[in-house]
């Protein structure tokens, strides 16, 4: 197939100018994003290059162009390490300093082999570092982590191939005189569109992400919120019918709250709701779901052992009781409730009756709903 140099020059330089449009409007309707930040740069730096291409001269598409590629390469790292969680540092800038610095001698500025080892070189580099940060990045990216590593792959094996077959051709910067330069013109084009893509796919994936696992906590204790409670009870039902032992359904509600609202401030209040979930989390098993309720009710649930349930109800009581944050005093009521081929939406109800008994018995108490196997007969046991 014969690409004519020319054309592609066009395209690119069309393509890669309207692309980075796009990208100064993305980066700024997604609050200056630093992700989207670094990659609008490296393709500024992309049209910049492409501008740089021309016929017939050396010191500009050679030791200028080079240098840019080499930033953009930078760019696209710091846009890679800023998704990862780290910082810029200086990595970006190494391959643009040392082709700057291999361009003041003669022997490599004048070789064109030289020039295309280095540059594959460096490009393989880059890409590496592209795919290291990729895979720390694995844990937020499902969707996105896999057409990125193809992408990714494909331009590293482009490059080992450019360096075992493109011979250079002429002394001429223009790469009009390099057999292999349409190719080289046509790969870096789409990789620009390719990797620009998939950084906005990837950061939207990342923002997708977030406001999903937002939507789930509580933002002020953080632990889940009645949404979340509710959406993995629903496999916990399935889970306990296939082991054959009892869900257990908890619902906690801290006494007089308003009174110390009152007496100390709402401030001195989300102490004490905060205090609350450290003492729960603390006692409950890892694979007990807590969560928020609303104010100052929670919930929890998990599937075991009925005696462990109650005694780590009572151990969550105790230590709320002794506990002092900003030496406020407070205690909880607790209602339980546990049964097999029950849904979580019954057991809940049960435990919320248990919970009125305990507040009607007097407060800082556990009481518990025990149900028949068969039936919804209802026994308050009182611990
Ligand atoms: N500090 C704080 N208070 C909250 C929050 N959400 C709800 N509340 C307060 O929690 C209090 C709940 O009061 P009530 O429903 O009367 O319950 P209570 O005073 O704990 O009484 P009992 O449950 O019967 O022991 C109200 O004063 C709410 O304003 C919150 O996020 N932070």
């Amino acid at each position: 197939m014969a690409l004519d140099v020319y054309t592609l020059f066009i395209c690119e330089l069309y393509v890669l100018g309207f692309l980075s449009i796009i990208m100064i409007f993305a980066w700024s309707g997604a609050q200056y994003d630093r992700v989207l930040g670094f990659t609008t740069v490296a393709i500024i730096a992309s049209v910049w290059l492409g501008s740089l291409r021309s016929h017939g001269h050396l010191f500009l598409p050679v030791a200028v162009g080079n240098t840019l590629v080499m930033l953009a390469y930078g760019m696209w790292l710091n846009a890679f390490r800023v998704f990862a969680g780290l910082r810029p540092g200086f990595s970006w800038l190494f391959g643009a300093l040392l082709w700057a610095l291999l361009c003041c001698f003669p022997s490599f500025y004048h070789s064109v082999p030289k020039r295309i080892m280095v540059s594959c070189l460096l490009c393989i580099s880059y890409t590496v570092a592209l795919i290291i940060m990729l895979i720390r990045s694995r844990a937020c990216l499902q969707i996105t982590f896999w057409p990125a590593q193809l992408l990714l792959c494909f331009h590293l094996v482009f490059h080992l191939s450019r360096m075992c077959f493109d011979s250079g051709g002429s002394d001429h910067g223009a790469m009009g005189h390099n057999p292999f330069s349409s190719y080289v013109i046509l790969e870096s084009t789409l990789f620009v569109i390719g990797l620009t893509f998939t950084i906005l796919a990837m950061v939207n994936e990342r923002t997708q992400i977030r406001y999903k696992q937002a939507s789930l906590r509580d933002p002020l204790t953080s632990v889940w919120n009645r949404r979340a409670l509710f959406a993995q009870a629903k496999t916990a039902e399935k889970k306990s019918e296939q082991r054959e032992q009892p869900l257990v359904a908890l619902v906690f509600d801290l006494d007089h709250f308003k009174n110390i609202n009152d007496r100390y401030g709402h401030n001195q209040g989300d102490r004490v709701l905060l205090d609350f979930c450290r003492i729960a989390k603390k006692v409950l098993p890892a694979e007990c779901t807590f969560s928020r309720l609303g104010g100052e009710e929670f919930a929890a649930f998990f599937i075991g052992d009925m005696q462990k349930a109650q005694s780590l109800c009572e151990e969550i009581r105790l230590l709320a009781m002794i506990s002092r944050p900003d030496n406020i005093e407070y205690t909880v009521s607790i209602g339980m409730a546990a049964g097999r081929n029950h849904s979580f939406s019954s057991l809940m109800m049960m435990a919320d009756k248990a919970l009125y008994e305990a507040k009607a018995g007097g407060r800082n108490r556990v009481e518990m709903m025990r149900s028949a196997p068969h039936n919804a007969t209802l026994t308050s046991v009182n611990l």
